[in-house]
C-alpha cells in the first residue's frame, strides 16, 4: 500500500540545503520505525513530498498499522493513501476510482477534484469534468453537488501515473527527530513531564530521559513503562537512553538541614546542577522539564529564575505558559495520562509552607548546609540503560509485597516518614515497638536492625511505604510488609 507524504509546513520553506536534510533525516526515521516494528517499507523523495510504500500486497492490519505509524512520527504534515496505476485514457482512471468509490457512493451526492502535475493535453479542470460525467452516467441516481458534495473523489494526475485518494489523515506535524539535536529530559511520571517530552521530540529533538528516583521501585517502574511509551510512540526511530539517579541522599541532606520554605526550590536547583552534569556527559544540548509558571510553588517567577542559576545547560520548558487542564488534554490524546493518573503521589519531600519568593542569597546559605560533594556523588551513582531494555527490565524490578490492615504482635512497625511528619503525629501502639526511619535511610539503614523481626513499614498515605518494602525485597530483605490501618 503506497502513501504521499505532505511535510510540516516549517520544513516546506526551508532553503534548499536545509529542506534537503530534513527530508533525507525524516526518509531515514520512517524506514527505521518500520525496522523496530518489523514492517517491510520502501521510501522515495521528492521535492515537495515523500511516497512511501508499506509490504507488496494489500492487507488490512498492515494498512492500520502504516497509518498508525505515519500518523505519529513527527515531520509528517499529513499524508494520502492512494492507489496508483498507469493510465492512458480517462476510462482507466473511471475504471480504478469505480471500484474504490462504487460502494461509498450510494444514495449520496458528490464531486470529483483532480489535482494534476506534468504535461497534459488537459486542464484539472476538464479531468474533473469528463471523470465527474462518466460517474454521473454509471450512477444516475446521484446528485453532483460541486460546494457540499456528501462523498468527494480525490483523484491526482502525475504525468502517465494517476492516483486515487482512499484516505487522507493528519500527522502530528514538527520537525524530524533528531534534526535538533540532543537534549535529556527531567520525567517524573507526572502529566506536565510526560507531555514536556513528547513536545521536544515532535520539535526535533533527540530526547534521552532522566529521573530522580526518590522513593523506591514503584515509581521508577512507572516512569520507566511512560517513558518507553512516549519513545516507542513517537520516537522509536533513534536510540536513546534511560537514566536513574538515586536522589535519596539528596532529600534526606534537604529535609534534615535546611529550612522547610525552600526545601521544594533547593530540590529542583539539586535536579538542575545533577542535570547539567550528566547532558554534558552525554553530549545533550539542554534540559527538558515540565515547569509552567505559577503551578506549584517552585514554579513563582522568581523561584524558577532560582532554579535557572542553578543549572549549567540551557533549560528547555516547554508548557511554560501553559494551562494545567490543556496539558491534562494534551496527555489525554498523546496516550500518557493513564500513566500519570496512576503514579504514586509520593509523600514527603515538599514543605508544608513553601516560600513563593525567598532570596536568592538565603536559598544558597541554606543549601551550603548539606555536604558540598552531593551532586559528584550522585552523577557518579547514575545507571544508564538503553530505552529499548525497559520492558525486561521492569519485569526484573516488580516485587510484591503482602499489605495488612492489622499489626500483628511481634511486628516491628518502622515509621518511615520524613522526621517533620513523624514528629508531628506521631504513632502511638501499645503492643508493637516502632523505629523511626525516614524512607531516604531506609535502603541503607535497614541492614543494621536485627534481622530475625518482621517489619511492617508505614507512612500516611501508604505509597512511600509500599515503594520502600519493594526496594528493600529487592535488597534481599524477605522479612517486610507494609501497613495500611483502615480508616
Ligand atoms: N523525580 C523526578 N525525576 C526527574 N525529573 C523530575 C522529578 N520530579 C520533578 N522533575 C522535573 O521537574 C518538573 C517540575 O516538577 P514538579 O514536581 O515541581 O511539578 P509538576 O508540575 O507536578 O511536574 P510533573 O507533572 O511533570 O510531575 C517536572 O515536570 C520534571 O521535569
Amino acid at each position: 500500500m503506497k502513501f504521499i507524504l505532505r511535510l510540516f509546513p516549517e520544513i516546506s520553506i526551508k532553503s534548499r540545503p536545509v529542506r534537503n536534510r530534513l527530508i533525507k533525516l525524516l526518509s531515514q526515521n520512517i524506514l527505521n520505525v518500520a525496522k523496530h516494528r518489523a514492517m517491510e517499507c520502501h521510501v522515495y523523495s521528492q521535492w515537495d513530498k515523500l511516497i512511501v510504500r508499506f509490504g507488496e500486497k494489500e492487507d488490512t492490519s498492515m494498512r492500520e498499522a502504516a497509518v498508525r505509524e505515519l500518523s505519529r512520527i513527527p515531520g509528517i504534515h499529513s499524508f494520502l493513501e492512494v492507489d496508483e496505476f498507469d493510465f492512458k485514457n480517462f476510462d482507466d482512471i473511471f475504471e480504478h476510482a469505480k471500484v474504490i468509490y462504487g460502494a461509498k457512493l450510494l444514495g449520496k451526492t458528490f464531486a470529483v477534484r483532480v489535482k494534476r502535475r506534468g504535461n497534459h493535453e488537459f486542464t484539472s479542470q476538464q479531468a474533473e469534468r469528463i471523470i465527474g460525467g462518466m460517474f454521473k452516467q454509471h450512477f444516475p441516481n446521484n446528485g453532483v453537488d460541486l460546494t457540499h458534495p456528501e462523498i468527494t473523489i480525490n483523484i491526482e494526475i502525475d504525468s502517465e501515473k494517476a492516483f486515487v485518494i482512499t484516505g487522507k489523515h493528519a500527522g502530528i506535524g514538527g520537525y524530524p527527530v533528531g534534526s535538533q539535536g540532543d537534549v535529556l529530559s527531567l520525567i517524573s511520571g507526572g502529566f506536565d513531564s510526560g507531555v514536556s517530552t513528547y513536545r521536544a521530540i515532535r520539535r526535533g529533538c533527540r530526547v534521552n530521559y532522566l529521573f530522580f528516583n526518590m522513593g523506591g521501585t514503584a515509581h521508577e517502574i512507572g516512569v520507566k513503562q511512560e517513558s518507553y511509551f512516549i519513545w516507542d510512540r513517537f520516537a522509536s526511530s533513534h536510540r536513546v537512553k534511560f537514566i536513574t539517579i538515586p536522589f535519596e541522599d539528596i532529600v534526606g541532606q534537604i529535609l534534615e538541614r535546611t529550612h522547610h520554605g525552600v526545601r521544594g526550590v533547593i530540590l529542583k536547583r539539586m535536579m538542575m546542577r545533577v542535570g547539567s552534569a550528566v547532558a554534558e556527559k552525554i553530549g545533550a544540548a539542554a534540559l527538558v522539564t515540565g515547569e509552567s509558571v505559577g503551578q506549584v510553588s517552585s514554579q513563582t517567577l522568581i523561584n524558577l529564575s532560582h532554579i535557572d542559576r542553578a543549572a549549567s545547560s540551557l533549560i528547555l520548558r516547554p508548557l511554560v505558559m501553559e494551562d494545567k487542564q490543556d496539558i491534562i488534554d494534551e496527555a489525554t490524546l498523546i496516550g500518557t495520562a493513564g500513566f500519570a493518573e496512576n503514579m504514586p503521589e509520593y509523600c514527603g519531600v515538599i514543605s508544608d509552607h513553601p516560600n513563593v519568593c525567598p532570596n536568592l542569597s538565603f536559598v544558597e546559605e541554606e543549601e551550603a548546609k548539606m555536604d558540598a560533594d552531593l551532586v559528584e556523588k550522585a552523577v557518579a551513582a547514575s545507571r544508564f540503560i538503553d530505552i529499548k531494555e525497559i520492558p525486561e527490565d521492569t519485569k526484573r524490578l516488580k516485587t510484591d509485597v503482602e499489605i495488612e490492615a492489622q499489626l500483628k504482635r511481634g511486628e516491628v512497625v518502622l515509621d518511615v516518614r520524613s522526621p517533620d511528619d513523624a514528629a508531628k503525629s506521631p504513632l502511638k501502639l501499645e503492643d508493637n515497638e516502632i523505629v523511626l526511619m525516614p524512607f531516604y535511610k531506609t535502603a541503607k539503614d535497614f541492614s543494621s536492625l536485627d534481622q530475625l523481626k518482621t517489619y511492617v513499614l508505614y507512612c500516611d498515605q501508604g505509597v512511600m511505604s509500599l515503594m520502600q518494602a519493594r526496594q528493600l525485597k529487592e535488597m534481599g530483605f524477605h522479612n517486610v510488609k507494609v501497613w495500611r490501618p483502615e480508616t
